[in-house]
C-alpha cells in the first residue's frame, strides 16, 4: 500500500441493542490509522469500547456504520492475517504446548515436518522449549501466556490483536512478557494493537499511546511516545516516561470520572497511584 497503512478505521459506529428499549451506542465515529510494524496502545475507561473495536478488528463482530481495512482489504471475518490474543489463555487442553503452537499452521496447511520446525522456533522464542510437551494444565499463567503469544505468532499474522493480555499475571511475571513482546515486535515487525489499563504498561510498549473518551468510545487523543535511550537502564525511571505517564493519566482523568457518573465504572483507584498522581 503506498501510504503504508495498516489498519484503516473510517467513521466506525457499534450500537447493541439495549436491555430496556433502543440501542447502546459503544463506538461513536472512530477514525483510526494504524501503520504497518507499529505498536500502538489503546487505553480508556472501563466499558468505553476497547474490545468492541478490538472485536470488529478481528472481524469477531462487524460494525454499524463505517469502514475498517486491513492491508487495504476490508474485514469480512475473521483470517489468518490477525492474530488474537485474550486476557484469559484460549489454549486447547488436550493439546501440549508444541501442538497449540502448531494449530493455525495446520489450518494454513503448512506440512506436517515444517510445521513441528516452526513450533520448535517460536517456542523457542518465547523461551519455552523445554515445555514443549507439557499441556496448559501443567503450565504457569504466564507460560500459558506465552505459548498463546507464540501461536499467534506462528502462522505470521501481519496483525496481533491483543486485549488486556498480561492483566491476569503477577507484576514480575508481566514485565518479563512485556519485554518478550517487545523483543518478538522488533524481530517480527509485527503491526501490535494491546489493549491495556495500565497506562505505565501502555506507555512502556506502545510507540504510541490511543486514549478513548468515556462512552460512547471516540479516541480523545492520541500520544506519541518518544523515549530516550535509557543506556540499557529501565526506560520506565526516566523523567520522560514519568511525564508521559502524567500525561495520559490527565488526559483519562475527566473520562473516568463521566464514566464512573454514568455506568458507576472507571479506572481503579491503583491507577492513580501508579501514575504517580
Ligand atoms: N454483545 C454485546 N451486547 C450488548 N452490549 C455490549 C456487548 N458487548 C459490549 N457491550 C457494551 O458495550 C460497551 C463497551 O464494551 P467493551 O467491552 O468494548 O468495553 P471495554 O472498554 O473493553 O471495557 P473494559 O475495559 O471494562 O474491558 C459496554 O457498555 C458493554 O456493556
Amino acid at each position: 500500500m503506498a501510504d503504508n497503512t495498516e489498519i484503516r478505521i473510517r467513521n466506525i459506529t457499534k450500537t447493541f441493542p439495549a436491555r430496556n428499549s433502543g440501542a447502546l451506542t459503544a463506538l461513536e465515529n472512530i477514525s483510526l490509522d494504524i501503520t504497518a510494524g507499529e505498536f500502538l496502545a489503546l487505553v480508556g475507561p472501563s466499558g468505553c469500547g476497547k474490545s468492541t473495536l478490538l472485536d470488529l478488528i478481528a472481524g469477531l463482530t462487524s460494525p454499524t456504520s463505517g469502514e475498517l481495512t486491513i492491508g487495504g482489504r476490508p474485514v469480512t471475518g475473521p483470517g489468518l492475517d490477525r492474530g488474537v490474543v485474550f486476557q484469559q489463555y484460549a489454549l486447547f487442553p488436550w493439546r501440549t504446548a508444541q501442538a497449540n503452537v502448531e494449530f493455525g499452521l495446520e489450518v494454513k496447511g503448512v506440512p506436517r515436518r515444517r510445521r513441528a520446525e516452526r513450533a520448535r522456533e517460536m517456542l523457542a522464542l518465547v523461551g519455552l522449549t523445554a515445555f514443549a510437551d507439557r499441556y496448559p494444565h501443567e503450565l504457569s499463567g504466564g507460560m500459558r501466556q506465552r505459548v498463546a503469544i507464540a501461536r499467534s505468532l506462528a502462522y505470521e499474522p501481519e496483525v496481533l490483536l491483543m486485549d488486556e493480555p498480561y492483566a491476569a499475571l503477577d507484576a514480575q511475571t508481566r514485565e518479563a512478557l512485556q519485554e518478550d513482546l517487545l523483543s518478538i515486535w522488533r524481530r517480527t515487525g509485527t503491526t501490535v494493537l494491546f489493549i491495556t489499563h495500565s497506562i505505565e504498561e501502555a506507555v512502556y510498549l506502545g510507540q504510541r499511546v490511543a486514549v478513548m473518551t468515556a462512552r460512547p468510545g471516540r479516541i480523545k487523543r492520541i500520544v506519541d511516545i518518544e523515549l530516550p535511550d535509557s543506556g540499557g537502564g529501565d526506560p520506565r525511571s526516566t523523567p520522560e516516561f514519568v511525564r508521559y505517564r502524567r500525561e495520559i493519566w490527565e488526559l483519562l482523568h475527566d473520562e473516568v470520572r463521566k464514566a464512573f457518573e454514568t455506568q458507576g465504572s472507571g479506572y481503579v483507584a491503583g491507577e492513580a497511584v501508579a501514575a504517580g498522581v
